[in-house]
């Protein structure tokens, strides 16, 4: 006897109602989501750590449920890591064409209640964590379509530019997946913003989040490459200096005034395509912030002409973060 496809209900991390593809197997309901590529899997790690008190072996084991209905508190965070993945997966494949994170549909899989108030999540090179938080700090983190998407470009970009998670690169690596976590978020459409974990992040503060796009010296992360962290710190401040390339990309989009220049603004849509462009077919794995540049305005360029409006405002924006 096979499995069969199933339609689950579950309650999400902030208490919202959600339908799920689900599988059953004759006895019980697991969060294996056979509509999208090879499936998408969603374990547990149980909070356990394993014997030498480093973190958990993974995956953990699948997830299960009894009657199909995920609306326990303890259900929320595979809730969201199961359902934002499918909501991420859709976004690669409606907008870019691309099937999962290797372009050949492999499986995504998503381990949550990983360590123990575990304020983080990543990609780990074969698959996502996701930590609860602390509930002070942080809430069950796949609870942020932006974290999400966040987490899986990290391994859409070891898959294509396969940027060095250090200094330069690695700040266009986290860059890369804050725009696209952001594209994300504004592709489903519910409460989209340029702000980075804002859904996840203190929540007894509202209207704050881990990083700005927008402003990124919100946060204290620099929007000028004259600002830029030169220390040792977060891998050469990747998670600071993708300031830099992030106000650059809320440009492009948005438009706005920034260090004397005025960029006009062409839209998400077109953002997106040039960013995907130069991350799959121009940036190395040792891209710098100028290669970054020379990348998007090629990027522009092959797809939209060379001296069109999108050309223009890749290169005022860059402009006005400072990078040449
Ligand atoms: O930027 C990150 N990882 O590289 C974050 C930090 C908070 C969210 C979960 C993990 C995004
Ligand atoms: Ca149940
Ligand atoms: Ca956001
Ligand atoms: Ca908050
Ligand atoms: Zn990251």
């Amino acid at each position: 006897h096979t499995a069969e496809d199933s339609i689950g209900t579950g309650v999400g991390v902030l208490g919202d109602q959600k339908t799920l593809n689900t599988s059953f197997d004759g006895s019980a309901y697991s969060l294996i989501d056979n509509t999208r590529g090879n499936g998408i899997f969603t374990y547990d790690a149980a909070n356990k750590i394993n014997e030498r008190n480093y973190f958990f072996r993974l995956p953990g084991s699948l997830w299960v449920d009894a009657d199909n209905e995920f609306t326990s508190s303890y259900d929320r965070a595979a809730v969201d890591a199961h359902y934002y993945a499918g909501v991420t997966y859709d976004f690669y494949k409606d907008v870019f064409g691309r099937d999962s994170f290797d372009d050949n549909g492999a499986p995504i899989k998503s381990t949550v209640h990983f360590g123990r108030n575990y304020n983080n999540a990543a990609w780990v090179g074969t698959q996502m964590i996701y930590g609860d938080g602390d509930g002070s700090n942080f809430v069950e983190l796949s609870g942020g379509l932006d974290v999400v998407g966040h987490e899986l470009t990290h391994a859409v970009t070891d898959y294509s530019a396969n940027l060095i998670y250090q200094d330069e690169s690695g700040a266009i690596n986290e860059s890369m997946s804050d725009v696209f976590g952001t594209l994300t978020e504004f592709h489903e459409g519910i409460n989209p913003d340029w702000d980075i974990g804002e859904d996840i992040y203190t929540p007894g503060v509202d209207n704050d989040a881990l990083r700005s796009m927008s402003d990124p010296t919100k946060y204290d992360d620099p929007d000028h490459y004259s600002d830029r962290y030169t220390g040792t710190l977060d891998s050469g401040g990747v998670h600071t200096n993708s300031g830099i390339p992030n106000k650059a990309a809320y440009l492009i989009s948005e438009g706005g005034a920034h260090s004397g220049i005025t960029v006009t603004g062409i839209g998400r849509d077109k953002l997106g395509q040039i960013y995907y462009r130069a991350l799959t077919q121009y940036l190395t794995e040792s891209s710098t912030f100028s290669q970054l540049r020379s990348s998007l305005i090629q990027s522009a360029t092959d797809l939209y002409g060379a001296n069109g409006p999108e050309v223009v405002d890749v290169t005022a924006a860059f402009d006005a973060v400072g990078v040449q």
